[in-house]
């Protein structure tokens, strides 16, 4: 290509990041969570996405997804992973993104982070929770069970608290929250779903957005929104990561079958636009870059944490269009980019591969 002609490559990705390509603008129909993030893209000055970036990650995401044959399957490959396709395990799934939230520690001693001991090994962050489920489990505890978790005389502060015991000094983050969404999430439910998780799933007739906005407008805990430039956004993260979790542990059948699961965007996190910066896809204003390389929080809610996260569902977005791009068969969505920048983010740290830390803010929504 000579410097005089445009890149026409670069210029299709370039219309589609403003919704001006000759595709329909690509929103989720029912959750609006594309709408929302294609709002704060537009309208964010403290994150940008770097396009050449953005265009070179999505070729090198799908290298080495292809290297790593990853797939839906790849979920209940992970040790922690439940390995059955029934109700207890689409029970387990329920409970874990109930409170897949927010692990995050203030001790710069990774020896003190909160800590779960399970099967001879300590496991922090996601799989700290993952393990103290198995670990009550194991202990007989009905944990899983949404009847139980309204039982005032069974399921009282304590056994939550030695539930999610610790190995170190350091108790689980949000811990009161974490009990109050229990308690919430089992009247509910009781009350309107038979106390039955498989219940809530038929409800949705095989459709994701359904089954996300049941979530989201029955469980106040899993209304994660908020407000950008004057509009209403969603990001409704632990109710479109329950989705994907159940669609690759039940591997697209049964309780996992979804006939919409493409129109699950990647999940709002603070992991993912880390790994995202550290591919070069975003990029911060120095204000916002220095307010995290110092480990100071961001506002829950506030305009830099929500830039973060909409800014990174759409940078996820335009790697998928990316890819299928390059690649027309290529069978991805939003769901596998993300479980694979997830694990890629999750190696780079066990190997202590220098990245930027990741962003602090406190709050039940991830
Ligand atoms: N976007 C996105 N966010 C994810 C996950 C997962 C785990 N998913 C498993 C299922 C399939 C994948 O293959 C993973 O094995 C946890 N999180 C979020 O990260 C944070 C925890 O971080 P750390 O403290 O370092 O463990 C916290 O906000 C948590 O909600 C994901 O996949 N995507």
């Amino acid at each position: 290509m000579s410097d005089s002609e445009p890149d026409e490559e670069l210029l299709s990705l370039l219309r589609q990041s403003l919704g001006i390509s000759g595709e329909p603008s690509s929103k989720s129909p029912a959750t609006g969570v594309l709408e929302g993030a294609q709002h704060i893209y537009h309208n964010s000055i403290d994150v940008a996405l770097d396009t050449y970036g953005t265009k070179a990650a999505a070729a090198q995401i799908w290298r080495l997804m292809q290297e790593k044959s990853y797939t839906f399957k790849t979920w209940s490959e992970h040790s922690l992973h439940p390995k059955g396709k029934d109700e207890a395990t689409a029970n387990f799934i329920f409970l874990m993104d109930l409170l897949n939230f927010c692990f995050w520690s203030e001790s710069s001693d990774p020896q003190q982070r909160f800590a779960v001991e399970y099967q001879g090994q300590r496991w922090t962050g996601y799989w700290s929770l993952v393990a103290a489920i198995h670990r009550a489990l194991d202990e007989d505890i009905p944990i899983t069970t949404p009847s139980f978790w309204i039982t005032d005389t069974e399921c009282t502060d304590d056994v939550l608290k030695h539930v999610f015991r610790s190995a170190t000094p350091e108790l689980i983050p949000l811990l009161d929250e974490r009990m109050t969404c229990i308690r919430e999430a089992g009247r509910i439910l009781m009350e309107n779903f038979n106390g039955s998780v498989p219940q809530l799933i038929h409800q949705a007739k095989q459709s994701s957005t359904a089954l996300v906005n049941l979530l989201v407008t029955n469980f106040p805990c899993f209304k994660d929104v908020a407000t950008f430039e004057g509009r209403s956004v969603h990001f409704y993260k632990r109710a479109q990561i329950f989705v994907a979790d159940l669609w690759a542990a039940f591997e697209g059948q049964d309780l996992g079958r979804f006939h919409d699961i493409d129109t699950i965007t990647m999940f709002a996190d603070y992991r993912i636009p880390q790994m995202l910066h550290s591919l070069g896809c975003l990029r911060y204003s120095p204000s916002l870059e220095s307010r995290i390389r110092n480990l100071n929080e961001l506002e829950s809610q506030g305009s830099w944490e929500v830039q973060l996260r909409g800014c990174s569902i759409w940078c996820v977005e335009l790697i998928r269009k990316e890819i299928r791009r390059q690649h027309p068969k290529a069978e991805v969505n939003a769901i596998l980019i993300d479980f694979f920048l997830y694990d890629t983010m999750k190696d780079r740290e066990a190997d202590a591969v220098e990245t930027i830390p990741h962003h602090r803010t406190r709050s039940i929504w991830y």
